[in-house]
């Protein structure tokens, strides 16, 4: 488990400019459990990277406690925290191999850092390899691989000294939505097989969503909101939470499509959260209410359903004005 309690990072102020001097991470408590898979999710500038070089004393705090495992990085000798720094992979957005080596090369350069003979890190780099599927790939160049081929050599070289945490810093940032995908189809099976705990950080919603199980929002420095992902998205609390979570369910017609559903639908439009109770066709029936689907943004968080579907409502006016006095009580629906 990883636990901050109370984490502040301020850097000393290179030169004379607005923030400077501003802590970039701001008085952060959070717990990570063993085998969760923990999103920080932020803007540019929120403070995501710095929080997660805290974690492995990449940066030393300013102020405040970093406990890995019940040890606290600070008070242990500097044998003992390379030690537990040991046990932390990390993985980073521009992959950061070495050209000059090859795949294999390059996943083995950590074990044998860490002491293993030359033919056991090859052993070792090759088992990572085969688990991210590129075993075939071990005698090429990074520069001869994909940006997805060279994250997952990225990942390999990380779980290769077999780390109990892996830290993901901005993991999918650099590459395209198919890849993407295949990366955090990886990192979803190392977490799910070999039970290795992942943090990452992304500025990516839809990351958080497909991955993640807690969540923790970050804005200049703070942690505004942390929770499980289910609860989070369900409930957004915080104005930032608010809008990451609007950008990956779709669910709420953004300012720009409802004009245009309005040009198009003259009755009255209105928002139901899906998986409501309410029987709305039977509804509508019974208010002799007509209805178009006009909008509708659901996907799965969790392996649960979340989104919303707009609806155009015509009718009599006094019909219309019952369904949605139901809809909006009941149904936590939205009138537009
Ligand atoms: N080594 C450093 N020296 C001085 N200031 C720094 C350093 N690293 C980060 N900062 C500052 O700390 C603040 C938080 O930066 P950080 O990189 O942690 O944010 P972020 O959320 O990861 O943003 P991005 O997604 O753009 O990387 C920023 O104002 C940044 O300029």
């Amino acid at each position: 488990m990883i636990e901050l309690r109370d984490v502040t990072k301020v850097f000393p102020a290179a030169k004379k400019s607005p923030g400077a001097g501003a802590p970039a991470v701001d008085g952060v408590s959070l717990a990570v459990e063993r085998g969760s898979v923990f999103g920080v999710v932020g803007h540019s500038g929120a403070g995501k990277s710095t929080l997660l070089r805290l974690i492995n004393y990449l940066e030393t705090p300013t102020s405040g406690t970093v406990l890995v495992d019940g040890q606290d990085l600070g008070a242990l000798g500097e044998r003992r925290r390379r030690e537990v720094r040991r046990s932390i992979g990390m993985v980073f957005q521009q992959f950061n191999l070495f050209r000059s080596r090859t795949v294999l090369g390059n996943v083995a350069y950590p074990l044998r850092l860490s002491g293993l003979s030359r033919a056991e890190a090859r052993e070792r780099a090759g088992e990572a390899l085969r688990f991210v599927g590129l075993d075939a790939h071990a005698r090429r160049y990074p520069e001869q691989l994909s940006g997805g081929q060279r994250q997952r050599v990225g990942i390999a070289r990380a779980l290769a000294t077999e780390p109990g945490v892996l830290l993901c810093d901005e993991a999918t940032s650099a590459l395209d939505p198919r890849t993407t995908g295949e990366v955090l189809d990886l990192l979803r099976r190392v977490n799910g097989e070999l039970g290795v705990t992942i943090v990452l950080i992304t500025h990516e919603m839809e990351v958080v969503r497909s991955l993640c199980d807690h969540v923790a929002v970050m804005a200049a420095g703070k942690v505004v909101e942390t929770g499980g992902v289910h609860d989070v998205f369900s409930r957004p609390a915080h104005p930032v939470t608010e809008t990451f979570v609007r950008s990956a369910l779709h669910d709420v017609p953004d300012a720009a499509t409802l004009a245009r559903l309005r040009a198009r639908h003259p009755g009255r439009l209105v928002t139901v959260p899906v998986g409501g109770g309410e029987d709305l066709s039977r509804l509508f029936r019974e208010h002799d209410v007509d209805f178009t689907i006009a909008h509708a943004g659901v996907t799965e968080v969790q392996a649960r359903t979340l989104g919303g579907v707009t609806f155009e409502l015509r009718g009599a006016e006094r019909d219309v004005a019952a369904v949605l006095a139901r809809l909006t009580g009941e149904e936590k629906a939205v009138a537009r």
